[in-house]
């Protein structure tokens, strides 16, 4: 019989379904399409040349390495991270290209990539995923999506349209000292002699619960040498597999500690260089796996996940990076156990 307690269970039941599921529709952007999703994202990577079946869509060419993390004590002061302990934590990471070609050409390749997994023990973990350039492109993930819908090959030509995106950057002057450096800067001959940038800005907080920003880079220890003229197209990744053959190669970690009214939130503008300065410690990589069987192929390089002691600061590229790779992480898991039943 239909009485009004029946009635009133009912109700709650249909609201309790339908909750969930106006949820999931808005995530997946099926409410409002012009909303811009995650698998949008991946699937523009796919359409500009990164359909790689079981592969990742964006920095597709990679290698895996492994070795650790020597902290010396000195992060202690800006963050409570168990890595800025003095000690020894284990590390396993990625060297990758960006762009969706598996077969990138490492001679023309810029910037450069590290994606970097710490693990600090007692389930503290630090992942990061950084370049070799000083600044990142673009301020918000939809310019930097607007910037891969133009780089799309037009199937009349096989090429994106220079002059799109020409006008494009004439638009967007806050690429101005990415563009700069991509054009100027000088390559060096090896991933061992490149820097490696957070570029996003996180939040460190000490164990008397001090906060301050910061960034960070990975100093490479060996000399600058420059790319040779006849670099070819697997130089960079030729080069560090037999280096770390002959021996370890080392970064120096340097933390970047904001000043007030520093940009938090914009990853295209780097901070004054007389900014504090802390030395970490040192990255020691030891040996490369290829990627197809290594460690790295089934890590995501999620930026925010991060161990107590840091937490993402407000810019807008990181939520996106972090859906976006969980997108395309996600998708290339389901493709390989595909791949592996066949
Ligand atoms: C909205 C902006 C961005 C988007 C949409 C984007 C997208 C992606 C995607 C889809 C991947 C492959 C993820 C995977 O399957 O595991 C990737 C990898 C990567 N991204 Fe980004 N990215 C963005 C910004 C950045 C920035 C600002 C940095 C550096 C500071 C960066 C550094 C990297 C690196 C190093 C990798 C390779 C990680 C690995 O080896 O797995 N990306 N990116």
């Amino acid at each position: 019989m239909d009485t009004p307690n029946t009635k009133l269970r009912l109700a709650i039941i249909a609201v309790a379904v339908a909750v969930p599921a106006a949820f999931f529709a808005y995530s997946a952007g099926w409410l409002s399409p012009s909303r811009l999703t995650p698998a949008k994202f991946v699937n523009q990577l796919q359409a500009d040349g990164g359909n790689n079946v079981g592969a990742r869509r964006n920095h597709t060419k990679g290698l895996c390495v492994s070795g650790y993390f020597e902290g010396n004590g000195m992060g202690a002061a800006i963050s409570s991270a168990t890595v800025f302990a003095k000690g020894r934590y284990p590390v396993s990471g990625r060297f990758s290209l960006p762009g969706g070609n598996p077969h990138g050409n490492d001679a023309k390749a810029a910037p450069r990539a590290l994606g970097l997994k710490i693990d600090g023990g007692s389930g503290q973990q630090w992942r990061m995923a950084m370049l070799s350039s000083p600044v990142f492109v673009l301020s918000y993930p939809k310019d930097f999506y607007q910037l891969l819908q133009l780089q799309q090959p037009d199937p009349a030509t096989g090429k994106p349209d220079g002059a799109k995106i020409g006008a494009f950057f004439k638009a967007h002057p806050e690429a101005g000292p990415f563009l700069d450096w991509a054009q100027h800067h000088k390559r060096s001959d090896s991933f061992a002699s490149t820097p490696f940038n957070s570029l996003n800005a996180f939040e460190a907080t000490n164990a008397n619960g001090e906060h301050h920003f910061v960034r960070w880079s990975f100093l490479p220890q060996t000399p600058f040498a420059a790319q040779p003229a006849d670099a070819g197209p697997d130089f960079l990744f030729d080069d560090i597999t037999q280096r770390l053959k002959k021996g370890p190669v080392s970064w120096q970690l340097q933390l970047q500690v904001a000043n007030p009214g520093d940009p938090i939130v914009d990853a295209t503008k780097a901070w004054p260089a007389d900014r504090q300065h802390i030395d970490v410690g040192t990255l020691v990589l030891t040996q490369t796996e290829p990627q197809s069987s290594g460690a790295c192929r089934d890590t995501n390089f999620d930026p925010v996940i991060l161990p107590d002691g840091l937490s993402p600061s407000a810019d807008p590229l990181l939520p996106a990076r972090s859906a976006v790779y969980s997108d395309d992480f996600t998708r290339r898991i389901s493709e390989q156990a595909k791949l592996e039943k066949k």
